[in-house]
């Protein structure tokens, strides 16, 4: 019927016994949905990841994400070789919309499947490859697989989608069971996999003759990823405890089901090992969401208050994602329209704000050292990333949007669906936002969460000597006892860039037309 050219030329007949799964969100070989069904219904089953250059491209040459997934595409491809021999991951280079289309004529394929990606370009993208496809006879089927509850799955009585959190949670507890939570069995169709995609090319642009030799077994499966240097990526260091792909997932995972019982008491103190650090591994889909909320969910129905506290993180990220469903124009405005009213800061002066906030340079310590934390690593704790955003946007008077953005650019967890959320809750334009007279005080965040200030030390040693008591606003010691500490502000350690107390009614005027009402009494500070 066919005869495949998978190393590019020809275009075969669609045959329906072939099919490719495209990964993209969805890192790993075991308990994933569109493998699963397409093991299920096709003999031959081709697996390809596409490094897509209308990506990349936006992207600067030293990106811990780009590494990250060239990491986790070694371990899928070893990973699928351990499944079946012979098996193997075909990796492109290139714009999606027209390497996918190619490899599926090339491999002469009669469907391709995909797991849901709901993010807006996503969603265009994957709706142009899909009509490119059926226009040429070939089937193309999606499958919910990142969240456990996604679009309209969970709605209110109304039919209408929730904008509260507890009574969306309240309805998402009520509903999961274990269908929803069961693992797909990829391994039971594994003798499907495509035995002759380990001998196919990695295909790399500008690189003749391809990298891949015809035999993978005598030259490791390592050679059949490109390097970061293949694809115009500088070295980049990431925490190695977050590297190593659906391995490395399964490891960190594991450890933290050993401390998952104290999560409710200690996840909101950034010196403390007590969240999870699992969310870059949840957004790239190196680890099945429904192994997650599994674990949790078996734990918190026997009264496991560190359980029951993580599943509800899991809910809320299912929250967003399905808030970024329903309002897509939360992309680029505010979810409540009265909040694209306030005039935020601009200017010359609202830039350097800007700019000293990026670089933890504002003379708040605990914004200070979650902005190096953020810069240093990839990662902030998210105490902090409520805090920071706060401060930006609260004590600063900056557009929530540009906070977003730049988390957008250094989060190695970058995820739009919940950083959109975060923002818009810290900015009180959100979903289910905290009320806009609720302003973080960033000094008493910081006695409160970083009592020692264990973490502000991590991150800023030239606060190293200072004592708990002056360490949370330096400004307030006397230059005698900062001396003795080492410390000169202004000169190793910057001066407030602000004074919170001015900033809070700065922000109450700005955030006064949202409302036509007068302030609530005693508006609160957090
Ligand atoms: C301003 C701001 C921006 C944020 N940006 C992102 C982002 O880009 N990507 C991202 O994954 N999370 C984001 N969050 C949510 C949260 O801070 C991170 O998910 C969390 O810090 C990741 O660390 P962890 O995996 O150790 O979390 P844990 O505390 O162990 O939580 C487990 C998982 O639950 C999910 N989760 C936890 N809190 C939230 C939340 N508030 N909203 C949605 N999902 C949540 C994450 O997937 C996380 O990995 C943001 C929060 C704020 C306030």
């Amino acid at each position: 019927m066919m005869n495949a050219s998978p190393t590019g030329g020809t275009s075969a007949v669609p045959d329906p016994d072939t099919a490719l799964v495209w990964f993209r969100r969805d890192l790993r070989a075991d308990d994933h949905a569109a493998l699963y069904h397409a093991l299920k219904r096709h003999r031959r089953v081709y697996c390809a990841f596409v490094l897509d250059t209308d990506i990349l491209e936006a992207l600067p040459r030293a990106d811990r994400r780009v590494a990250f997934i060239l990491d986790a595409l070694r371990v899928l491809d070893a990973d699928l070789a351990r499944l079946s021999d012979g098996a193997g991951l075909l990796v492109r280079h290139g714009q999606a919309l027209q390497e996918i289309p190619a490899l599926v004529a090339a491999l002469g394929a009669g469907a391709l499947y995909f797991n849901h990606d709901d993010e807006p370009q996503a969603l265009e993208r994957d709706a142009a490859v899909g009509d490119a496809l059926l226009a040429r006879g070939v089937a193309v089927q999606s499958f919910k697989d990142h969240v456990i509850f996604e679009r309209s799955e969970i709605l209110t009585g109304s039919q209408q989608p929730y904008g509260v959190f507890t009574p969306y949670k309240n309805n998402w507890l009520k509903t999961v069971n274990a269908f929803y939570l069961s693992a797909y069995p990829v391994h039971r169709y594994a003798g499907h996999l495509a035995t002759d995609a380990a001998r196919i090319p990695v295909q790399i642009p500008d690189q003749t003759p391809p990298r891949m030799s015809a035999n993978a077994a005598t030259q490791g499966r390592a050679h059949r990823i490109p390097t970061l240097a293949d694809i115009g990526f500088e070295p980049v260091k990431v925490n190695p405890m977050l590297m190593d792909g659906s391995d490395g997932a399964q490891r960190l995972f594991k450890e933290f089901l050993t401390r998952i019982d104290r999560y409710d008491e200690t996840r909101d103190f950034p010196a403390v090992k007590g969240p999870s650090y699992l969310s870059v591994h949840l957004r790239f889909g190196t680890l099945s969401i429904r192994q997650l909320a599994r674990e949790a969910h078996a734990r918190a129905m026997q009264g496991n208050a560190g359980a029951q506290t993580w599943l509800s993180e899991l809910v809320w990220r299912d929250f967003y994602h399905q808030v970024m469903h329903h309002h897509p124009h939360v992309v680029t405005s505010a979810y409540r329209p009265e909040y694209d009213r306030i005039q935020w800061a601009s200017g010359p002066d609202a830039d350097e704000m800007f700019q000293a906030w990026c670089e933890g340079r504002t003379g708040y310590p605990i914004v200070d050292a979650a902005m190096t934390q953020l810069n240093e690593t990839g990662y902030m704790h998210n105490r902090l990333r409520m805090v920071t955003a706060s401060f930006l946007i609260k004590d600063l008077g900056i557009d929530w949007r540009r906070g977003e953005r730049y988390f957008a650019q250094q989060l190695l967890d970058y995820d739009l669906a919940a950083n959109n959320g975060g923002w818009q809750w810290a900015a009180s334009s959100g979903c289910d936002a905290q009320p806009y007279f609720r302003i973080f005080n960033p000094v008493s965040q910081s006695e409160k969460f970083d009592a020692d200030g264990k973490f502000i030390k991590r991150y800023l040693p030239a606060l190293e000597k200072l004592p708990p008591k002056l360490i949370h606003a330096p400004w307030t010691a006397r230059p005698v006892e900062l001396q003795a500490c080492g410390v000169t502000l202004g000169e190793n350690y910057p001066a407030p860039i602000i004074r919170h107390e001015v900033a809070r009614m700065a922000t109450l005027d700005r955030y006064s037309v949202v409302k036509d009402r007068k302030l609530p009494a005693g508006a609160a500070q957090a």
